[in-house]
């Protein structure tokens, strides 16, 4: 026999009984619920001075009995309901409201996160024969409007809904608000990004603002963003609770599919989460690992991403259930594949060994040909800086190659290296790397060093920023950080500010910022260009020079002639 849900302690054997035997009940599939239904557990409920509550399947069966206390009542865990893809949950809620209150708040809260199909209250009266039903559903996502709608009550007799049909149009009608709300933000996914920090409100922003950037290269449209400073995490959601349960019906509001976490999230949270939300739940680093993946274009990018998003895996392989196809599956499903992720994690392990030899014999050849550089005697300057400084596009001006730029994050993922010709028949050898970023995942961290083995080799590091970005002062800190992180400190460096034809713009609208840069520029003794405008190069160009042949007599800063460059090494 199904038991009732909720608290039964107090209740006399007799009334549990009765309880039970309504699951035995089946209503008319065309019917919220039946006269004779209602009337039983609005009877049990005045006599136990509980609500009572009946979640009904489209059937017509009654799949949960619930009792609560006088106020409210616990929908249990759903979980022979699964909401999967469906809009709608299959299962209505009628219960009880001992004094003939309206729906309230909670019920609105459990209507909208459930995704109940619909939700009525049963608003009882002194006369056990006589009450009211109240009704309410969802209704399509409109921007900055609830989620649904709340119908009059009316007296229970004079109320005809024919349930069936009244489905029908209301799933019709949540599809179609969906499509509309897809033409308008494009994107695969449509995203809630989230932050929960102790830090400032302005680092706060900062690492919002750059998260709203890597959420735009992913793919991923943001539909809005939430800052959370709490005094304490919550361990099970990271955000409080009732902060959440918000945040849910934002996102059914604006038609989000996933939640994105600025902070790093357990995968007992990421779990918690999902669950409690239905919807995709991933953090920076996976935010990160994913842009990587669309990203890598070469044997040795490509291995490493994979490698990358393995090791970050495992541990979330852990006690899987529905909600692994959700967090593995990536934004729009370019996790490692799905194939692959059907593999246990004892074959998982496998290949994460497979490829670490892979790798190891991509570094020898690595090796070699840098052995066969550094044999050459032609000095090795290694552009390094954080994503969009421009690195590329110094590059590819310099050297009138053409390496792949775009004004998105993490544009480059595999060193490439050209030479560069000077009069007199002097070169060297430029190297454009991957960019950097702060809170780069661990697991990154170490496949990436591989790549950035090369800056061993480098004679000078041109450490290019992005000086109209506003967070370009902590941007160098962060490059600065990972460079002492790889044993590069002491590498003989050179500081270039980049992209300064946006200066003047900057000094009419934002004065201060105009002289931040001035200032520090100046402090820091770094070099100005604008990586798109070949003429802006002269003083690196000559500053190299200098550096590697300054006993060469002056002969004038040059730029290259244009026929000799761009020769691709090798
Ligand atoms: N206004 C202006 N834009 C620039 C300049 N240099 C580069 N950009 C733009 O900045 C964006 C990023 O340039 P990339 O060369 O791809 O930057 P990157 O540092 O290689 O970036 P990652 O490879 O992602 O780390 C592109 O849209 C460039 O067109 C410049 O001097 N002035
Ligand atoms: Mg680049």
């Amino acid at each position: 026999m199904k038991q009732p849900h909720g608290n039964l302690t107090g209740l006399k054997p007799n009334q549990v009984k009765r309880l039970e035997r309504l699951y035995r009940r089946r209503i008319n599939p065309n019917e919220v619920v039946s006269l004779e239904v209602a009337r039983e557990v609005t009877d049990i409920s005045l006599e136990i001075r509980r609500q009572i509550g009946l979640l009904i399947n489209r059937i017509g069966e009654i799949a949960y009995v619930i009792v609560g206390d006088e106020r409210a009542l616990l929908i249990p865990n759903l979980a022979d309901y699964p909401l999967g893809k469906r809009l709608l949950r299959g299962l209505r809620l009628v219960h009880t409201h001992l004094k003939g209150e309206p729906l309230t708040d909670d019920d609105l809260t459990d209507l909208s996160l459930l995704r109940l199909d619909q939700i009525a209250a049963l608003q009882l009266t002194q006369h056990p024969d006589r009450f009211s039903i109240q009704t309410a559903h969802l209704i399509p996502p409109r921007p900055n409007g609830l989620p649904y709608q709340v119908e009059p009550s009316v007296p229970f007799p004079r109320f005809t809904l024919e349930f069936r049909s009244f489905m029908e149009t209301l799933e019709e009608s949540l599809i179609r608000g969906l499509e509309e709300g897809k033409a308008v933000t494009t994107g695969v996914e449509r995203g809630i990004l989230i932050s929960v920090t102790r830090s400032t409100p302005e680092e706060a922003d900062d690492s919002m603002e750059e998260l709203k950037e890597l959420a735009r290269t992913a793919g991923v449209g943001v539909l809005d963003t939430v800052i959370q400073r709490p005094k304490e995490f919550n361990p099970r959601f990271l955000l409080g609770e009732g902060k959440l349960r918000e945040v849910v019906i934002k996102a059914l509001q604006l038609g989000a599919t996933m939640l994105v976490f600025d902070q790093e999230l357990s995968p007992a949270q990421v779990r918690s989460i999902s669950e409690l939300t239905e919807l995709k739940v991933i953090d920076r680093s996976q935010l990160i690992l994913d842009i990587f993946a669309r990203r890598a274009v070469t044997q040795d990018g490509k291995v490493q991403v994979e490698l990358a998003q393995l090791k970050y895996l495992l541990p979330r392989l852990i006690g899987r259930g529905v909600q692994m196809s959700r967090l593995m599956g990536g934004i729009g499903g370019r996790g490692p594949g799905e194939t692959k992720l059907e593999v246990d994690r004892r074959r998982i392990r496998d290949r994460i060994a497979h490829l670490e030899r892979e790798l190891k014999e991509l570094s020898n050849g690595r090796y070699q040909r840098r052995q066969k550089r550094v044999k050459a005697g032609i000095p090795i300057v290694s552009i390094v800086g954080y994503t969009n400084a421009g690195k590329s596009t110094l590059l590819n001006t310099m050297t009138k190659s053409e390496v792949f730029t775009e004004n998105l994050l993490f544009a480059t993922l595999d060193t490439s290296s050209r030479r560069l010709r000077f009069p007199r028949d002097h070169e060297v050898i430029i190297t454009d790397t991957v960019g950097f970023i702060r809170s780069l995942p661990k697991s990154l961290m170490g496949a990436f060093k591989a790549t950035l083995e090369e800056l061993k080799d480098a004679d000078l590091l041109i450490h290019l920023v992005d000086c109209a970005n506003p967070r370009f002062e902590e941007q160098i800190g962060q490059v600065d950080a990972i460079l002492a992180e790889l044993d590069l400190a002491n590498k003989p460096r050179l500081l270039v500010f980049n992209k300064t034809d946006l200066l003047p713009e900057m000094k009419k609208n934002n004065m201060l910022s105009f002289m931040k840069v001035r200032q520090v520029g100046r402090k820091l003794g770094a070099i100005s260009v604008s990586a798109n405008d070949r003429k802006s190069l002269e003083p690196l160009l000559k500053e190299l020079q200098q550096r590697f042949w300054q006993d060469v007599p002056d002969y004038g800063a040059q730029l290259p002639e244009e026929e000799e460059n761009g020769t691709p090494e090798g």
